[in-house]
């Protein structure tokens, strides 16, 4: 057995080497057709790509008025792009020596293997493209869109993926490379569309989470009540469609650099301020919280610059008009606000700012000074709600807090908030039992700490653009370089 497996072996080798030395492994081109060379054309190209289990990474297309099969899209990265050999706007006239006349497109793509085209005179189609990163916006699923020329072209994504959009020449079908994948190859994403959200008003009055930065004591039911209307009409008033996708750029910490602002968002009564409360006392050198503004009086046990910062009416008019707030409304006669400069005050201390607003308010902060990370505070599923809230309520005797039909409220006006903000949100944390959610919020805090890359909003001032072409980011060693 042993002398016939070793002839056997002889005789692979050999013909092995047989077919090495007359070099037969290259695929055999076929003959070019006559008629195309009769034709009044500039130049054939006969085009031969061995197919492996990469995809070819480009899409055909039938010509309207010609009716010629021509090349539609290149992936960037894939094998026909690697094989500098095809080009946008080619014209397919055989595959395999079969003629593509009266042939339909997806008759044709799984007979690529080797093909005769005549090139379009000028498809340098490639162009620069500075580097351009989008968040994801939304999931996208390619086998599920029947909208999508070739789904094995096409990149599929979840919300919140980063992705490098490498040619947005279509009007609908940009091409992009997932930062996940390692491949590193282009493919097929739809491009955000022109109609997509609608301005935004947002009211003037009170919202939900102004009045919970504010709050002091414990809410009676007519408050609940009030709060319950407000809650509403901040959310009516919210951005009504989300963008599809967000440009972001590369940031490494350096450690030099001031703490990115922290963004607290969730539903009244989530557990927001029992959180940030939490984090203050784990590190009061680390964390720090804003001091607001308003036009109350002064009680005897307040201090000026601690409590509040108390200013006339006058001075707060002409601070909203000079859109010094971030987030403000009247109660009860007097006007509150968070000012953008007392955010400044506990960056320049070296401190996180903990900032507790309502997530319509985040577009005020969201620029690449501030760098906001946007943790949303999320109720857990409706049973463990009541357990963990009955449980504290039994623990700390409190009346009353939190009755069933606020419960509801809560995960409803959770899922609205996801809804129409979702796309601003860095961090979901869901505050069931709230040791693990404190524990979950610090961990996360502490990574953003760290110098590995984070993707942070890009936004159009001329500082940025300076940012912009600064940074190259390598998708493959996942660095800022
Ligand atoms: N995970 C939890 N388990 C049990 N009780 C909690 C939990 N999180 C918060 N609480 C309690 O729920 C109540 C409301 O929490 P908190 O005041 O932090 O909510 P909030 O989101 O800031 O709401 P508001 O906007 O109404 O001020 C507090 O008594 C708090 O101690």
């Amino acid at each position: 057995v042993q002398e016939h497996a070793a002839s056997l072996a002889s005789d692979g080798l050999l013909s092995v080497h047989d077919a090495v030395a007359q070099r037969d492994f290259e695929p055999t081109l076929p003959p070019v057709p006559d008629d195309v060379l009769e034709e009044d054309e500039d130049s054939v190209k006969i085009v031969s790509l061995v197919k492996t289990k990469e995809p070819l990474g480009a899409t055909i297309k039938r010509d309207k008025t010609t009716g010629a099969i021509v090349v539609a899209r290149i992936m960037r990265g894939g094998a026909a792009d690697k094989s500098g050999l095809i080009h946008e706007g080619d014209e397919l006239k055989e595959v395999n020596g079969i003629s593509l006349e009266h042939r339909k497109p997806k008759e044709i793509l799984p007979l690529l293997v080797s093909f005769i085209c005549l090139p379009q005179p000028s498809s340098h189609w490639m162009f620069l493209f500075r580097s351009l990163f989008v968040r994801a916006l939304f999931d996208y699923d390619p086998n599920e869109d029947p909208t999508v020329p070739c789904k094995d072209a096409a990149v599929s994504f979840k919300r919140g993926d980063v992705l490098q959009i490498v040619s947005m020449k279509d009007d609908t079908w940009w091409q992009a490379c997932h930062l996940a994948d390692s491949s590193n190859r282009a493919g097929l994403i739809p491009s955000q569309q022109l109609h997509e959200s609608p301005v935004t008003i947002q009211p003037l009055f009170l919202s939900a989470g102004l009045r919970r930065s504010f709050r002091l004591g414990r809410k009676s039911s007519r408050a609940r009540e009030a709060a319950r209307s407000r809650r509403w009409s901040a959310g009516v008033h919210g951005s009504l469609r989300p963008p599809t996708y967000i440009e972001v750029i590369p940031y490494r910490r350096d450690s030099k650099d001031r703490p990115r602002l922290v963004v607290l968002v969730g539903p009244s009564g989530v557990g927001v301020n029992e959180l940030k409360r939490r984090l203050l006392i784990s590190d009061p050198d680390r964390y720090g919280v804003t001091v607001p503004h308003t036009t109350r009086e002064k009680r005897r046990q307040e201090n000026e610059g601690m409590d509040y910062h108390f200013v006339s009416i006058h001075m707060f008019e002409e601070d909203i008009l000079n859109h010094r707030f971030i987030e403000y409304g009247r109660f009860r006669g007097h006007y509150y606000g968070t000012s953008l400069d007392s955010v400044h005050r506990v960056m320049a201390e070296g401190k996180v700012c903990i900032l507790d607003v309502h997530p319509s308010k985040i577009k005020h902060v969201y620029t690449s000074e501030f760098k906001p990370y946007v943790v949303f505070v999320k109720p857990p599923r409706i049973e463990e709600l009541r357990l963990t809230r009955r449980r504290a309520k039994f623990i700390s005797d409190e009346e009353d807090t939190n009755p069933e039909e606020d419960f509801e409220d809560m995960i409803e006006l959770a899922e609205t908030m996801e809804n129409q903000y979702g796309h601003l949100f860095d961090k979901v944390i869901v505050n069931g039992d709230v040791a693990l959610a404190f524990r979950e919020l610090k961990a996360e805090l502490e990574k953003i700490e760290e110098t590995e890359v984070q993707w942070i909003p890009s936004t159009p001032s001329t500082s940025d653009t300076e940012f912009l072409s600064y940074f190259k980011y390598c998708s493959i060693c996942k660095q800022v370089l």
